[in-house]
């Protein structure tokens, strides 16, 4: 009999500071030394030879320790400023241990036969981080899909197999549009934080982005081995920070190094990992003395927090019963399909222990295909909200989520909602209704391929040489249905970049092009002004990473130019214009007059156009050119050159003239009356502001508030743990630039930050000056050319 397709799991971001444990600090140092020999190879970095071969003498002599690669460059200034680039390309390795949970998953499945560890001593690496520069920084920067088959009994003892299509993502928010696909296509997650750090600032990004998508989590606290592990504490948090009720299905018996196994708060039975790489699980009924009271105390709380979200629960609850095991996984599963409750499981993925109850959680808890609402639009018949049913013999419907090049051509990643994909068959793209063949199916299992015939519903799977952009439906042609695509985020820093040399401009465009397609964050553009390529992305971090690749992938070297902010311009009130645009130089003149007024929309979001023109005194035909003229002129804002938010034009009258109106007149008039307005209005310059979380041991914490306020960061909230404390701040990103070298150099290499945007906000008068003077300069400079 074919297993039921279950569940598919997603591993999220949380991070936790990398400094308490020996073994932390040894990775810290290791991964340095991978940076280091990445720029010496590559030889831009002379000044900072002498920085590594200082610490390479330490390393042998055995005296390096995690900051000794900062320590070292601040003897040599000039090797600082290299480190500064490393600390662009070195992030924080603050991470709650998805792939390391993953590697796990994939051993106790028997989809691998051996554990790699993310920097591991033998150098291989895990499975799911296949990229070179992710096995060398440790870090994921592309999520990559796998799946594997978990067998759990039954309630009748009998072995079922479930399979599970699963996706392990980075953390690092500036690859979050990963995150994005991977949650529009999952059924289910599993939500991994540190059991130190608890939820963190990506933890609460990626809560959003769960909650966008509707998608049902557990939650598994990693990391119970280290120093200062509180699962209590991360499961306090899921529910102040995140409003998500969660209560701990298990407690743990021990912790820190002392850890040992869990109980099992249903079952109240204890459970250990024993064999080499914990393999096999030993139950056993007799649950420590010093774990008991704890442990029936929180199985009251989980019965409790149940209850309040469950009715079921809650009529047992306030009957005074005692739950059976079914009772209380039955609500446990309602619960969490819902969304309104996250039970939270508990581990060390490093350690080996406790990862498969995690699984069994998945199974008994995150839905399968068929309890998940997916609703596609019906464009034949224009109808919202159609349900999708995961059928394979119903006709065929599929996302395309994700788009890859590989070494046999560009690979489109598809998660199959209803219906059957087959090899050789055609299907169609719903956005442009064109017909393609699917030459082949593959499943992925991260970067190896598994050819197969065909896919059924529930299923993800990859194909190859199908043109399409991701976010595209597919269907088999009868059917006119489509779905909402995912969220993609507008980038909030660019760069000038061009290759070194001339000779490598076909290898830098083919690079260009493929990053764009595959990574909606990323963008390209050509400023006709100053002739310059730009590349805009997430952060400093995304940016860095795709130079890299271009270097190792397509052996380009670039110059780039100073990251520069995305601002944005926006109207300061109110103003009417009446616009006259007449020119009479022989032959045909122009003429166009547009009148109405601008004003701010309210929010700082999308411009707006709107024509309220009555008894025909602008054509159909011209008020559409002006609509043109608008969008145009929002593109390029009149302050500094940046793109136009939260602005509306209303045109209410205008002049035709017989011969001399045209489109492209009413679309200049607009233009010029634009142009005029906009400037009356004391218009504003915008900056993106970004949350920052800094983390570091507290005997830092007045120099990190010295060097945040230095910045013109605003401190919301600053909390104290045992001997590290976390300040939450607001800067903007203009004042950010250059802040991870500061802040390793302020904390001996201890401290670490996460920066999201946030929004835009007014910038300081004394930064719009700056700015519109550099602008004009820039302007006065081409013109002279
Ligand atoms: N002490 C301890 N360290 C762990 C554990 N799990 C993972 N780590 C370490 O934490 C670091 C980050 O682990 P990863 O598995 O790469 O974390 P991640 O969440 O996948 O990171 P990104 O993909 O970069 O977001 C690595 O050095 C791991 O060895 C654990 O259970 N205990």
């Amino acid at each position: 009999m074919r297993s039921p397709t279950l569940a598919r799991l997603q591993y999220r971001a949380v991070s936790g500071l990398a400094r308490s444990s020996r073994f932390q600090s040894q990775s810290l140092v290791n991964s340095r030394f991978a940076s280091t020999a990445a720029l010496r190879t590559s030889g831009i970095a002379p000044a900072y030879q002498s920085v590594l071969r200082q610490w390479e003498q330490r390393r042998s002599a055995g005296t390096a320790t995690a900051s000794a690669v900062l320590e070292a460059a601040a003897v040599n200034p000039d090797g600082l400023s290299q480190a500064a680039i490393i600390d662009n390309l070195d992030p924080a390795h603050i991470d709650s241990g998805k792939t390391t949970c993953t590697e796990r998953v994939l051993f106790y499945t028997g989809r691998i036969k051996a554990i790699h560890e993310v920097r591991g001593r033998d150098a291989v690496g895990a499975k799911m981080d296949s990229m070179e520069l992710e096995r060398e920084k440790g870090i994921t920067i592309q999520s990559a899909a796998t799946f594997c088959d978990w067998v759990k009994k039954d309630k009748d003892g009998k072995d079922q197999s479930y399979h599970i299509n699963l996706i392990d993502t980075p953390g690092h928010i500036d690859f979050t549009i990963e995150v994005e696909r991977a949650l529009r296509v999952l059924d289910g997650a599993v939500m991994i934080l540190c059991a130190v750090s608890g939820v963190q600032s990506q933890t609460i990004t990626v809560d959003r982005q769960m909650r966008r998508y509707n998608v049902p989590r557990i939650s598994f606290v990693n990391k119970m081995d280290r120093m200062g592990a509180n699962p209590f504490k991360a499961i306090d948090q899921i529910n102040s920070k995140l409003k998500m009720p969660a209560a701990a299905v298990q407690v743990p018996i021990g912790a820190e190094d002392e850890f040992q196994g869990v109980v099992d708060l249903i079952r109240m039975k204890a459970i250990y990992n024993v064999g080499e790489n914990g393999e096999e699980l030993k139950e056993t009924s007799e649950i420590p003395d010093k774990v008991k009271d704890i442990a029936n105390e929180r199985r009251a709380m989980l019965i409790e927090t149940l209850a309040d979200v469950d009715d079921e629960m809650a009529e047992i609850f306030l009957e005074e019963q005692e739950p059976t095991e079914e009772q209380l996984r039955a609500a446990i599963r309602r619960a969490t399909i819902s969304l309104k409750f996250t039970p939270v499981f508990m581990g060390s993925a490093l350690a080996n222990k406790s990862v498969q109850p995690m699984l069994d959680g998945v199974i008994d808890y995150l839905p399968n295909p068929s309890e998940v609402e997916n609703l596609a639009l019906d464009q034949k018949r224009n109808e919202a909200s159609v349900k999708l049913v995961p059928y394979n013999s119903l006709p065929f419907v599929g996302l395309a989520f994700k788009l890859e090049e590989s070494n046999f051509g560009q690979l489109t990643y598809i998660r199959v909602y209803q219906g059957t994909l087959r090899k050789g068959s055609n299907v169609f793209n719903a956005r442009n209704d064109k017909k393609v063949k699917i030459p082949r199916i593959v499943r992925m299992h991260s970067n190896e391929m598994e050819e197969v015939s065909e896919i059924g519903a529930g299923e993800i799977c990859a194909v190859f040489g199908v043109d399409c952009a991701s976010g595209d439906t597919f269907t088999d042609g009868q059917l006119g249905y489509s779905m909402s695509s995912m969220f993609v985020p507008e980038p909030v820093i660019s760069l000038s970049i061009k290759p070194k040399q001339t000779k490598d401009a076909a290898n830098f465009s083919k690079a260009m092009a493929r990053f764009q397609r595959e990574d909606p964050t990323f963008r390209v553009t050509y400023d006709t002004e100053s002739e310059q390529t730009i590349i805009s992305g997430m952060g400093e971090l995304h940016l860095q990473i795709y130079i890299e690749r271009m270097r190792r992938e397509y052996r380009v070297d670039c110059e780039t130019g100073q990251p520069q902010v995305a601002y944005r311009e926006t109207i300061g009130g109110r103003v009417e214009f009446d616009h006259l645009l007449k020119k009479q130089t022989g032959g045909a003149g122009d003429y166009a007059r547009v009148m109405g007024w601008m004003e701010p929309t309210g929010a700082l979001e999308e411009n707006k156009f709107e024509q309220q023109v009555v008894g025909g005194s602008i054509s159909e035909k011209f008020l559409f050119a002006c609509e043109k003229g608008f969008n145009l002129s929002c593109e390029k804002g009149p302050l500094i050159g940046h793109k136009v938010l939260g602005t509306r034009m209303v045109i209410n009258d205008g002049a035709t003239h017989m011969t001399d109106s045209s489109e492209m007149a009413f679309k200049n008039a607009t233009q010029q009356a634009f142009r005029k307005a906009f400037a009356e209005s004391q218009p504003s310059v915008l900056e993106p502001l970004m949350k920052t979380v800094v983390t570091a041991p507290s005997e830092f914490q007045g120099d990190v508030i010295a060097l945040l306020n230095k910045r013109g960061a605003t401190i919301n909230d600053t909390e104290t743990g045992v001997d590290e404390f976390t300040i939450y701040a607001d800067c903007s990103l203009n004042g950010m630039f250059g802040f991870s070298s500061n802040l390793r150099a302020t904390t001996q290499g201890k401290g670490e930050y996460t920066m999201e945007f946030s929004h835009y906000e007014k910038a300081p008068a004394h930064v719009q000056k700056e700015l519109i003077a550099q602008y004009l300069k820039a302007q006065a400079a081409r013109n002279k050319k």
